[in-house]
């Protein structure tokens, strides 16, 4: 069954979401079991209210890539209320994973995530980190992050291109780290679409222009020297709606 239809979220839902799952009759068979809760999360999108959750459809793209691929380290940029990250965060365990770390803004959101990834059992392997995502990633970068295998992001769609050149510059993309972007379809990115694109030397007269035009602003420069190859598979929202993710694979970076 289809989610309710899209509309705007942080109404309250989230809030509701964890109390509809703390009521639910099932609950005690949610302990430690990430297919039930992430059941009842879907529950809640079909009959009560629209989530603005990555989905089952989308959701299996990524669990494939991280089945094949073993990450040892992951970092999502947009947790909201953690249903990527128990349907990743247990595909990574039992691929082996480490660390997964989730980035949210919002603290009601951190706060329902970080109850349901609990309990699902998963609170050892996924850590959500609150606040506004450019203040985490440089205070992991200070803290000693490196490049992290996979990276999804799933925020705020105008900061998709920027977050991503922070990324570059701060090291956590390095050759053979997988970029995974949702919502490349509905609502689609352009900019962010053609920079997974294109030339290094195109990205190097980019970034000189950038750097004229900078300003006082907090804009990343990125690393024109990384080289993506890129995919853009389709998949259903969990509204029913065609969207689609985009894999960009570093395959290397020029000198
Ligand atoms: C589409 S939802 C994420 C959905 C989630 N990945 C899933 O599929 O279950 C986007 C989330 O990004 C968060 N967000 C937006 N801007 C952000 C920022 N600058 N830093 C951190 N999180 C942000 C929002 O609060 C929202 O919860």
């Amino acid at each position: 069954m289809p989610y309710k239809p899209e509309e705007e979220c942080n109404d309250g839902r989230e809030t509701e979401l964890l109390q509809f799952i703390r009521s639910h009759p099932q609950y005690s068979s949610m302990k430690n079991s990430p297919e039930a809760v992430l059941a009842a999360i879907d529950e809640f999108g079909t009959t009560k209210d629209f989530l603005m959750n990555v989905g089952q459809e989308k959701g299996a793209v990524v669990t494939k890539i991280i089945s094949e691929q073993k990450p040892k380290t992951l970092i999502e940029i947009g947790c909201y209320v953690g249903f990527s990250a128990i349907l990743f965060g247990n595909e990574f365990r039992k691929a082996g994973g480490q660390k997964y770390l989730s980035l949210e803004l919002n603290p009601t959101f951190a706060s329902v995530a970080r109850e349901l990834v609990a309990l699902a059992g998963l609170d050892q392997i996924v850590e959500i980190i609150e606040g506004p995502c450019r203040e985490s990633l440089r205070s992991l970068h200070k803290q000693g992050a490196g490049a992290f295998d996979i990276i999804f992001i799933d925020h705020a769609k105008v900061l998709y291109l920027d977050e991503l050149k922070l990324c570059e510059e701060l090291g956590f993309v390095r050759p053979g780290t997988t970029v995974i972007a949702d919502d490349m379809i509905l609502p689609g990115n352009a900019a962010y679409s053609a920079y997974v694109r294109d030339s290094p030397e195109l990205k190097k007269q980019h970034l000189e222009e950038n750097k004229a035009n900078k300003g006082e602003g907090d804009m990343s420069l990125g690393n024109p020297y990384l080289i993506y190859e890129t995919t853009l598979i389709h998949g259903r929202e969990p509204t029913g709606r065609d969207d689609a993710v985009e894999i960009s694979w570093c395959k290397g970076e020029t000198l």
